[in-house]
């Protein structure tokens, strides 16, 4: 934590702008503990200062300031630039002393650390975007997060708070975490238009962060989280430890879990914004970009129902967000349910004078207006679970629909995440946005002849960039032949790639 601190200094001098640090592990569990780098324009940071921030993490501690040094000299960094270093922190109960380190690391470098308290990673993003515009993207404090976000939201639902058959309830999973903290000041702001009913708020209750709940508990395990009701054909949604994901569910009148995850949404937000933008008139290119975990129903639907361009990239929402500034409204999500809309200078220009311009039709400048204040719901800077709930409630209540509609726009194809510990990840390559194994030699033949086997079968493999891991994911027409399928690739895994501990067990 130390050494990011003196690593955000040099890159904070380098860049010449605001650079924020936020301490969390996400939704990793609680005693796990990591740091987010936050880039001048509220993004990650750039992927070439990653082997910087490996080396200076790693090195002897003897090594330290020779290698400190040594990126000075590389970068040309000018060591008397006066800079300062937003910090921000999740509620783990290590956040308090690592924030402390992380501030003596900024401070031994002679940087002005600045200390936003408990946050969530997409406020600390929207405060470093909103510093380095000098308050033009919004006004960088907690405050200003929350008008902006709300009364743009209020606009946009007006006074119908319910409309068709949406219902402006929510049961709302906080993981026990920054999540469940920030949702009670929109509580207050959002009033009656929209009802919050907060579970899963460790203030309150004695739950562990992220154990049982959470975004990622509910998409991975594709499981109800334990402490939210379960009320039949209600509404619920989950966001991670740091409140930078997302995803929504509910059980049916049987008891059966439906999950609509990150790619539902960005099929809701591509569909609502496709037709906003042809209502409006007006020539912008709109994109969807996802990853090779999206399902494969997801991407069906895209291409051929909705007739929006699809990207696929590589895991890792640093190259979602890439690949989405190319378009002039770019809607990446992950399928673990981390996304956002990015809107180019041009399509805020064009909407802007389109507002404006008496001779357009009511309706076209209507559209117009409505998409610039959808683009003040979200937070373009990086997925924000909270932001994307405003945006996801906004769209169903102007469609007038329930959970179930919006599930009912296509069908999911059955899919398995499974992951094998081998003795070296690295032994493993791919290429074309990771769905092409290209070593172990003979890997990939083994998978295509598995896949074979089923119908709408698919499957991958990768290794993790966070875990020392390999992750196999398979999908296939129904849940058996997907559970068996993702099996026996782990199978192969395990067999050509140097696996360890107990081998993957196959379905009969
Ligand atoms: C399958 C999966 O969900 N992978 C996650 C996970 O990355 P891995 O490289 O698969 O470990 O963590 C990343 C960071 O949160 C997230 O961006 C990504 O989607
Ligand atoms: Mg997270």
């Amino acid at each position: 934590m130390y050494r990011m601190g003196l690593l955000a200094v040099l890159r904070s001098r380098y860049k010449q702008g605001v650079i924020g640090i936020m301490i969390t592990a996400s939704h990793n569990p609680e005693c796990d503990n990591g740091v987010k780098l936050i880039d001048p324009h509220g993004e990650m940071m750039e992927q070439s200062w990653e082997e910087l921030a490996t080396r200076v993490a790693n090195v002897q501690d003897d090594e330290l300031e020779g290698t400190i040094k040594e990126i000075v000299q590389q970068y040309n960094i000018d060591m008397s630039v006066r800079v300062n270093i937003l910090i921000g922190k999740d509620t783990r109960p290590s956040s308090p002393s690592l924030a402390k380190s992380v501030i003596d690391g900024v401070l031994a470098l002679s940087g002005k650390p600045i200390d936003f308290g408990i946050v969530t990673t997409p406020q600390m993003h929207y405060f470093v975007k909103c510093r380095n515009t000098q308050n033009a993207y919004g006004i960088g404090t907690e405050e200003g997060y929350y008008t902006k976000l709300v009364s743009a939201f209020k606009k946009l639902r007006g006074d119908n708070f319910n409309n068709k058959n949406y219902v402006n309830k929510v049961l709302y999973d906080g993981a026990n975490g920054v999540g469940a903290k920030k949702i009670k000041y929109f509580m207050k702001r959002l009033g009656d238009c929209l009802e919050i009913e907060l579970y899963n708020d460790a203030g309150i209750g004695t739950g562990k962060l992220n154990y049982l709940c959470g975004a990622d508990h509910v998409k991975s395990q594709q499981l109800f989280p334990t402490g939210v009701p379960n009320i039949p054909n209600q509404r619920c949604v989950s966001v991670d430890g740091d409140a930078d994901r997302v995803v929504y569910y509910y059980n049916d009148e049987n008891n059966k879990f439906h999950l609509l995850d990150g790619d539902r949404i960005a099929t809701l937000v591509a569909e609502y914004l496709k037709e906003l933008v042809s209502t409006c008139g007006i020539d912008l290119n709109l994109g969807l970009i996802q990853t090779a975990y999206a399902n494969g129903a997801s991407t069906d639907y895209i291409t051929k129902t909705l007739k929006v361009p699809v990207a696929c990239v590589s895991t890792g929402v640093k190259h979602l967000h890439h690949k989405a500034l190319e378009y002039d409204i770019g809607v990446y999500f992950e399928a673990n349910g981390h996304g956002t809309v990015i809107f180019s200078k041009n399509a805020k220009d064009k909407l802007n004078e389109a507002a404006k311009n008496n001779k357009l039709s009511e309706e076209q400048q209507e559209a117009a207006a409505k998409l610039l204040a959808l683009i003040d719901v979200i937070n373009e800077t990086v997925g924000d679970a909270i932001s994307d709930m405003l945006l996801v409630e906004t769209i169903l209540n102007a469609k007038g629909w329930n959970i179930q509609q919006w599930e009912q726009t296509y069908t999911d194809l059955p899919n398995k995440l499974l992951k094998v510990t081998v003795q070296d990840r690295s032994v493993l390559t791919t290429k074309d946005a990771e769905r092409v194994c290209v070593t172990p030699e003979g890997l990939q033949e083994e998978i295509d002849s598995l896949v074979e086997k089923y119908s709408k079968g698919r499957s991958f493999v990768r290794p993790s960039g966070t875990e020392d891991i390999v992750r196999i994911y398979a999908e296939a027409e129904t849940r058996e032949e997907c559970e068996k399928l993702a099996a026996e690739v782990a199978q192969k895994v395990y067999d050509l790639a140097g696996g360890i501990g107990a081998p993957p067990i196959i379905p009969q």
